[in-house]
């Protein structure tokens, strides 16, 4: 019998314990969004949602309006009635365990009122007030008639106040802000008004090549500095960075910290986002999931793995390629050139910074001719070039767990000789196996499993199957005809790469094989 070390709150670990385990709580930092509806989900509530998801934060939200906007504009507001914004509020804050408010459009007096009147009834960790009253398209979000609640309730309460130049010089009485010294008197001014900290932001500043924020605690100034991404995505920066915040302050961050966070996370996104199209106005949105740098990474590629791209397989080998005088990259275009309709880059013995190179760039000529390219192996190679996938044998890393570390979206295959390999390999997520060696190989020197053993093994998989070991010319039509629908095709290592041209090679084998 294991040891039971007793806790010193009396309870048995939870090993031990399965109902405890059970029952245990797991909590997520939870910010609630107290913000307008924006339709085109570049501001707003929506901005908010996207931000504390990607920052792994639970946001709940209290809708204050809903918006008609786009790109170009606001063509629409409507003001939700207070009641009903009291009546979310009182929804959310009696059942659920809020840490971070954060505020974005309040549009009505009332509406600021009844949120003050819920803070005092239901306190949180922090109040992060984004004091929206002109949208970046110059659009009016919150009137004159909101400047005195904001001003005698909302801010005091505040934990920080993130107004961007147009609303801080709104809050003092409509006083010009045009430099970084004009918004540091503008930040203690705004400080006098009660808010703990106050964080005015240079989004629009004139004339800088920098985004200048200034951050003052009451004590010190920051000036908080990056680089300005030269995009027209900026639709929805201000919610953003007042969301991070949020969902920075609710994970326990210092106020310092988490507003250097989020500003770095603009800041990404921004880069990341710069070249996005989505509508035709003159600010759009961005995408707060850093995803969109590469617009072929694979997390928006359509399609991921097509069973038919396993036709013509070309594993590269680069003893082959180097006895006839050419690089990998230069096998590679050949062989893609001449028709192969999937790449595998295998190569055993190189350095992981020169594999890591080679990758890239082989990466570059099979992109070009929308051919996927597989790493051996090397799941640290597939991400670190984002590669389509990997191929693993049986003794590398398990499917299962190769699966975890890839994602979904990358493809897997998996070096199968029998029936119960091929169906663990579907258990553990693989897309593909290569079944083999079917024919004996100069490149392996392990059992071959003959034509029938491949029939048997394509018979039971549950996954496409691309047949290797010994294939060529004289032989890759019989093993496509052997009639089992799942058997796609045919990897080669020799027949293309220990030849003298295999741009030729691959053409004559497609020839053999479609
Ligand atoms: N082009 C840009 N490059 C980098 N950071 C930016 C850019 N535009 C805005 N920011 C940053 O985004 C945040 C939001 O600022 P701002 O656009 O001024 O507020 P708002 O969206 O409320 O008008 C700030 O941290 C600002 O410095
Ligand atoms: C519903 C709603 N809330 C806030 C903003 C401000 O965002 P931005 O200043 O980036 O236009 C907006 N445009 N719409
Ligand atoms: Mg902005």
């Amino acid at each position: 019998m294991a040891k039971v070390e007793v806790l010193c709150c009396g309870q048995v670990p939870f090993r031990n314990n399965p109902k405890t385990m059970m029952t245990q709580p797991s909590k997520i930092p939870h910010v609630l969004s107290v913000a307008g509806s924006d339709s085109g989900a570049g501001a707003g509530i929506q901005a908010d949602l996207k931000a504390c998801a990607s920052r792994h934060v639970y946001c709940s939200t209290v809708i204050t309006a809903v918006t008609a906007q786009n790109t170009v504009g606001v063509q629409g507001v409507h003001i939700l009635h207070e009641h009903f914004v009291a009546q979310q509020l009182n929804s959310v804050l009696s059942d659920m365990h809020v840490d971070v408010v954060k505020t974005g459009m309040l549009p009505s007096l009332g509406i600021v009122k009844v949120l003050c009147q819920n803070l005092r009834k239901f306190p949180v960790k922090a109040l992060v007030v984004d004091p929206v009253m002109i949208s970046t398209s110059g659009d009016v979000l919150a009137g004159s008639s909101v400047l005195a609640g904001f001003r005698e309730e909302l801010l005091p309460m505040a934990d920080i106040v993130t107004p961007n130049l147009k609303e801080a010089s709104v809050l003092l009485g409509d006083v010009p802000l045009k430099s970084v010294s004009d918004m540091r008197a503008a930040a203690k001014l705004i400080h006098d008004l009660g808010p703990r900290n106050v964080l005015v932001k240079g989004g629009d500043l004139p004339n800088s090549l920098d985004a200048i924020d200034v951050f003052f605690n009451g004590e010190e100034f920051y000036e908080l500095c990056s680089s300005r991404v030269n995009t027209r995505n900026t639709h929805g920066t201000g919610c953003t960075l007042a969301s991070c915040i949020a969902a920075e302050l609710a994970k326990g961050s210092s106020m310092l910290s988490a507003v250097k966070t989020a500003k770095q996370f603009i800041k990404a996104a921004l880069d990341y986002s710069k070249d996005l199209v989505i509508g035709n106005g003159a600010q759009g949105p961005f995408d707060h999931f850093l995803a969109l740098k590469n617009v072929n990474q694979s997390a928006y590629r359509q399609n991921r793995f097509n069973p038919d791209t396993l036709l013509l397989y070309a594993v590269t080998d680069s003893t082959m390629n180097r006895k006839w005088g050419r690089s990998i990259a230069e096998a590679v275009k050949a062989a893609v050139e001449g028709g192969a309709t999937i790449v595998q880059l295998r190569e055993k013995d190189i350095e992981t910074r020169d594999f890591l190179d080679v990758a890239k760039v082989c990466l570059k000529i099979c992109r070009s001719h929308r051919v996927p390219l597989l790493i051996n192996d090397r799941i640290d190679v597939t991400l670190a070039c984002d590669a389509d996938g990997v191929h693993i044998g049986q003794s590398d890393m398990p499917a299962s767990l190769a699966r975890t570390l890839l994602g979904p979206e990358k493809i897997i295959g998996v070096s199968c000789k029998t029936p119960e390999q091929a169906e663990q390999a579907w258990v553990d997520g693989a897309d593909y196996i290569g079944c083999g060696g079917v024919y004996p190989t100069n490149t392996k020197a392990n059992r071959t499993i003959g034509l029938d053993g491949l029939k048997d093994v394509c018979q039971v998989s549950k996954l496409p199957v691309v047949a290797i070991g010994g294939i060529g010319l004289s032989n890759a039509r019989a093993i496509m005809e052997i009639g089992v629908p799942n058997l796609k095709g045919v990897a080669v290592v020799s027949a293309l790469f220990d030849r003298e041209c295999v741009l030729t090679e691959t053409k004559n084998l497609l020839a053999v094989i479609s």
